[in-house]
């Protein structure tokens, strides 16, 4: 049976405001950079993306310590609110990553001690948002929402799935045999993208339990399914297409409808694109490619500085907050619930 995925219905959840005021604002995308390489230019892009689609709300990009000036700088000056942070490392191990550099990503786990938001979405630098998703901050507080990923390329070798040809997206595909391997594995989500609450106790909760943890090839990814996996509730692919999807599972993308891309396909990086590795020649990698670059080299979407913002007074600025409630009301009854059908427990 089909893992029940979220469905979008007519009526968006109630928002979570703090009674009759507007719907709270503490809410922020951030983004995870590291390295002087080039992943910058993602982060960049991803700032226009959300700023084309009109976001109402900033972008938060923790940095690690070796990002450099010049790039904080770049960030600021699209109107990023740049974060230091401390590396966060697994315990020691002989693990090999599906991608050696994965050991960085663990320290994405140190947005949860970002608490003076009270929720926030995480995307990717390598990701773009092509389609306005700030309704998805109004959806309940207390679960975990992210797109399920997919179980068939190869970086999945390792993995029992794999060698059966078993995908969370197509279960009656290849159906799992329970009786030979027992309970198929836990609904799995990507970790490029999801809606969470930063929280001082899961973080430190987070950072005890990554230390008893035995790293495994996928990472902080693995450790985040592992780690929120009673309170994970799986949203559409509109929400987070990993590129694998097209040429994995085509029947279950409808291209025109997705909001937001992850570029995480081997060769897919729009700022590396050659075209040269495998599936990166097809014509719809060639368009998403086309279509990140345009905002990238689009100068209209660079941020503005607003002019004598600091004299802005206060009526000014309740004003400013009253003229987004209407907004953000039309946006949640256009956007549409997210209804959740509670999978079986597949553990
Ligand atoms: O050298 C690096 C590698 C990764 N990242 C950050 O870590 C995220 C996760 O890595 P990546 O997207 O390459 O993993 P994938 O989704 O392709 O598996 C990136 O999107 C960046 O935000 C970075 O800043 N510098
Ligand atoms: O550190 C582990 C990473 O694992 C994930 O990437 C993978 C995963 O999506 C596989 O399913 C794909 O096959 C693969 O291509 C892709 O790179 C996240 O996107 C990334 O943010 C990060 O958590
Ligand atoms: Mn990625």
């Amino acid at each position: 049976m089909a893992p029940a995925i979220a469905r979008v219905t007519e009526k968006m959840a109630k928002p979570v405001t703090n009674g009759p005021g507007p719907a709270t604002l503490d809410r922020a995308y951030v983004t995870f950079l590291a390295g002087n390489g080039d992943y910058v230019k993602g982060v960049i892009g991803l700032a226009k993306g959300l700023r084309k689609v009109k976001s109402e709300y900033p972008l938060v990009v923790a940095v690690l310590p070796d990002v450099p000036a010049e790039h904080r700088r770049m960030l600021e000056e699209q109107g990023c609110i740049v974060r230091e942070i401390e590396p966060v490392y697994p315990p020691e191990n002989q693990t090999q990553f599906a991608m050696a550099y994965y050991v960085i990503n663990y320290s994405k786990l140190r947005i949860w001690e970002f608490v003076e938001y009270k929720k926030m979405i995480y995307l990717d630098g390598d990701i773009q948002v092509y389609d306005n998703i700030d309704h998805l901050f109004d959806l309940a507080d207390g679960y975990f929402y992210a797109v399920m990923d997919c179980f068939c390329e190869k970086t999945w070798s390792h993995t029992p799935q794999y060698k059966i040809g078993y995908c969370q997206q197509c279960p009656d595909k290849v159906k799992w045999p329970s009786d030979e391997l027992g309970q198929p594995p836990s609904l799995y989500f990507n970790a490029g993208m999801f809606v969470f609450e930063p929280s001082l106790h899961t973080y430190q909760d987070l950072l005890k339990k990554l230390q008893i943890t035995p790293p495994t090839p996928f990472a902080e990814q693995d450790f985040l399914n592992m780690y929120f996996k009673n309170i994970y509730r799986p949203i559409p692919l509109v929400y987070n297409l990993v590129l694998a999807m097209l040429w994995r599972h085509p029947e279950n993308v409808e291209l025109d409808k997705v909001k937001v891309v992850h570029y995480c396909a081997a060769g897919s990086k729009p700022w590396r694109y050659t075209g040269k590795e495998e599936n990166m020649e097809r014509e719809d990698i060639k368009l998403l490619v086309k279509k990140w670059w345009d905002i990238y080299n689009d100068e209209s979407l660079d941020y503005k500085r607003p002019v004598g913002m600091n004299q802005v007074n206060v009526i000014g600025a309740a004003g400013a907050v009253n003229q987004l409630q209407p907004l953000i009301a039309a946006a949640m009854s256009q956007a549409g619930a997210v209804k959740y059908v509670t999978a079986p427990s597949a553990a």
